[in-house]
């Protein structure tokens, strides 16, 4: 059964919302060098994870100039995880060592050397990125591309780029990842996540629809 990320929490009820409906994983985006409504400031972060109940893994997601960058970033937040845009292979391995914390490396679907990034990451988010390299773009991919990603690799890999919860039993069906990642399609017209929408999609990629 694919796990599910909910990604952009921006406040406590959002997270509470996210936990209720069944979110394994949250996502809290910070020091981001692209403009995104979902962004926090690193102690905005730090407080939400901190504050997140046991056994829902906290999710800081960023793009780090460098390594060090990062690792900074983790120490203050202290999430679970990192997930890292941007960053190169060797400086995915170099920040894993530095931080005490798991890195999910998220590439773009149409990066032609995906699995340089497997070696140094705990998994891969195999994401439709903007041209800015940001996530959260709304936008799916190919997904056949992504499932031969998963059968070469025994990295855990995470899908994410527009999936709903219309769309997201069929994409664990085609590509059956470890992990599924929504920002966008669990959002209202005014850009907060929607309560009905969250439970939906959980159920969605759990096949309870
Ligand atoms: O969501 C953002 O605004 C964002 C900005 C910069 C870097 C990463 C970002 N999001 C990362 C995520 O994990 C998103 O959930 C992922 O890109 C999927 O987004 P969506 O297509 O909107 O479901």
């Amino acid at each position: 059964m694919a796990r599910v990320k909910l990604c952009g929490i921006t406040t406590a009820s959002d997270r509470d919302a996210a936990v209720a409906a069944g979110a394994d994983a949250l996502g809290f985006i910070s020091e981001v060098s692209v403009d995104t409504h979902r962004e926090l400031l690193p102690e905005d972060a730090a407080a939400l994870v901190a504050s997140t109940p046991p056994f829902v893994t906290t999710t800081l997601v960023t793009m780090p100039d460098s390594p060090a960058a990062g690792a900074d970033l983790v120490a203050r937040v202290r999430p679970d995880v990192v997930q890292v845009h941007g960053l190169s292979p060797a400086d995915i391995e170099t920040l894993a060592a530095a931080v005490d914390a798991r890195v999910v490396a998220a590439v773009g679907a149409d990066e032609p050397d995906v699995v340089a990034y497997a070696d140094g990451a705990d998994a891969l988010l195999v994401d439709t990125p903007a041209t800015d390299g940001g996530g959260g773009t709304g936008e799916t991919h190919d997904w056949a591309r992504t499932r031969s990603v998963v059968e070469d690799l025994d990295t855990p890999v995470v899908l994410a780029g527009g999936l709903t919860p219309a769309n997201v039993g069929e994409a664990v069906a085609s590509v059956d990842p470890y992990a599924v990642d929504v920002a966008s399609g669990v959002e209202g017209p005014d850009g907060r996540k929607d309560d009905a929408a969250m439970r939906a999609f959980v159920a969605g990629a759990r096949g309870a629809v």
